[in-house]
């Protein structure tokens, strides 16, 4: 399999050599020629552990790793020990195990890793990947990397300690939890960086994609992205579509939906490629908290980015978000994979602008792509932690409450539903304690490391400043 630009430059590339990497060099996005069509195997993968149907599903789109060698690395990432975290721990051999809430309504445990959170689940993949593409070409990198709270954590626990990566972590200072802060900033370990943002986690992304576009600077450190525009974490996340498919329905004649806390919109990305791959998918629905751009599109048809002034800083952190990156990958698709039109939709966007695709061919496209939308408040995500745990004694966390909410309002009768469950609660505690009057319960083993010693640099959302760092702990 080869991958290409969404906005065309460059020629087609093997999988190992855009892994490390993060933007194309004409600044696009990285998909894969075409999407592999995988309806007639449903049969033979039903059944399978998580770590075999993500070696078959990932072995489509990694055609340079030799399968014994992509065999191994997802056998060693998928384990029981990794994603030990689970509500129910005779469930958790399964690595993504469902909760049936009630009849046709679903959730999808994707948070029992390392940092309790689904970025686990692409990032333990991209660990192991990096370690061997690097000891095989006797490479290091210096990844640079933004975070609204989970894609830091999961990425520096994924990293952590490897003697050929550095990882340098931006985030916006103060708006995450004081248990993400703790996560990130406890850690002492020699090759990891964090840099607190003055903005918010949009000015963070936005520096870590001029680092990219700087092509000299960039080839001169080495740097390499985990944040999901690497194509690596997309292509990880399309494994537990499948597997959440084949735990809520018995044939390849049932359909279901998904709902997706979204942001960044990488995880729902991932959902749209497995439906493009034939997964039967009648409906993707995205909900955002009140950072609604995406939300907004899926309504109107215009996409209209927001400045920081005009973004918030909610309960759900993780998904304060108002330029989404991997929107870009799914326009791509809509626009019949035509990268001029990207070019010119994308310039606008860069611009400071936004655009409309509510009239002209690709209106009457959007449809066929199975997306809806909703979006949740505050208010809404306390009263759904609330109801879930008066009806079912579960606690959810503040973003599969977005999530629930917005799942509610679209369910179809006898169409099971299928909430990713996103982060777990012991994250959020404060909106739990607001919601419910009472904390988590959280795992002994994390007891009191908001009260860890923190290692962090602050700076302003200024180019420079980050790069003089990189320059000075390269
Ligand atoms: C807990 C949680 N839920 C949802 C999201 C949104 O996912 P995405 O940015 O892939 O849309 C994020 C961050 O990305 C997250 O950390
Ligand atoms: N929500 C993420 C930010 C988006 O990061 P991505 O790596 O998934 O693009 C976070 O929690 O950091």
């Amino acid at each position: 399999m080869k991958y290409i630009s969404t906005r065309g430059g460059g020629k087609p590339q093997e999988f190992c050599d855009i892994l490390l990497g993060g933007l194309a060099p004409d600044g696009g996005l990285y998909l894969p020629e075409s999407y592999p069509q995988v309806a007639d195997r449903l049969d033979e993968w039903r059944g399978l552990s998580y770590a075999e149907l993500a070696f078959e599903i990932l072995s489509l789109y990694i055609t340079d790793i030799p399968a014994a060698d992509l065999k191994a690395i997802c056998d060693k990432t998928y384990t029981t020990e990794t994603y030990r975290w689970s509500r129910d721990a005779a469930k958790a051999r399964d690595i993504v195990p469902l909760t049936t809430l009630e009849p046709d309504f679903h959730l999808l445990e994707l948070s029992n890793g390392p940092t309790l959170a689904f970025k686990d689940m692409a990032m333990q993949l991209l660990g192991n990947l990096f370690e061997y593409v690097l000891d095989r070409r006797n490479e290091t990198i210096n990844i640079l990397g933004a975070t609204s709270g989970d894609t830091g954590s999961a990425a520096e626990y994924a990293m952590r300690g490897k003697h050929n990566v550095r990882v340098f972590m931006l985030s916006p200072e103060g708006k995450m939890s004081a248990f993400q802060r703790a996560q990130m900033y406890s850690l002492q370990d020699a090759n990891i960086f964090n840099i607190a943002v003055r903005g918010m986690f949009d000015d963070a992304q936005d520096i870590v994609k001029a680092v990219s576009n700087d092509a000299g600077f960039k080839a001169k450190y080495k740097i390499g992205a985990v944040n999901s525009i690497n194509w690596a974490r997309v292509a990880a996340q399309i494994v537990y579509y499948f597997k959440g498919w084949f735990e809520a329905t018995t044939s390849n004649d049932q359909k279901v939906a998904f709902c997706v806390p979204s942001g960044n919109f990488g995880n729902i990305c991932a959902g749209h490629i497995a439906r493009m791959m034939g997964l039967p998918i009648a409906q993707l629905v995205l909900a955002t908290n009140e950072n609604d751009v995406l939300d907004e599109f899926f309504r109107t048809g215009i996409y209209r980015p927001r400045a920081t002034a005009e973004t918030y800083v909610t309960s759900s952190p993780s998904m304060d978000i108002s330029k989404a990156s991997n929107f870009e990958r799914f326009v791509f698709d809509l626009v019949g994979r035509d990268p001029a039109i990207v070019r010119q939709l994308w310039r606008e966007v860069d611009g400071g602008g936004s655009f409309n695709l509510a009239e002209g061919p690709f209106a009457t496209r959007l449809p066929d792509y199975g997306f809806v939308s909703g979006s949740s408040s505050h208010a809404d995500r306390l009263a759904t932690i609330r109801d879930v745990w008066q009806r079912h004694g579960l606690m959810i966390d503040t973003h599969t409450a977005d999530g629930v909410k917005v799942a509610r309002e679209h369910r179809v009768a006898g169409l099971p539903m299928i909430v990713l469950e996103t982060a777990q609660v012991v994250k959020f505690a404060e909106t739990i304690r607001e919601a419910l009057g009472r904390d988590p319960v959280r795992p002994k083993e994390l007891d009191g490391i908001e009260n860890l010693p923190q290692k962090v640099e602050v700076v302003d959302a200024a180019l420079d400043q980050v790069k003089d760092i990189i320059v000075r702990h390269c």
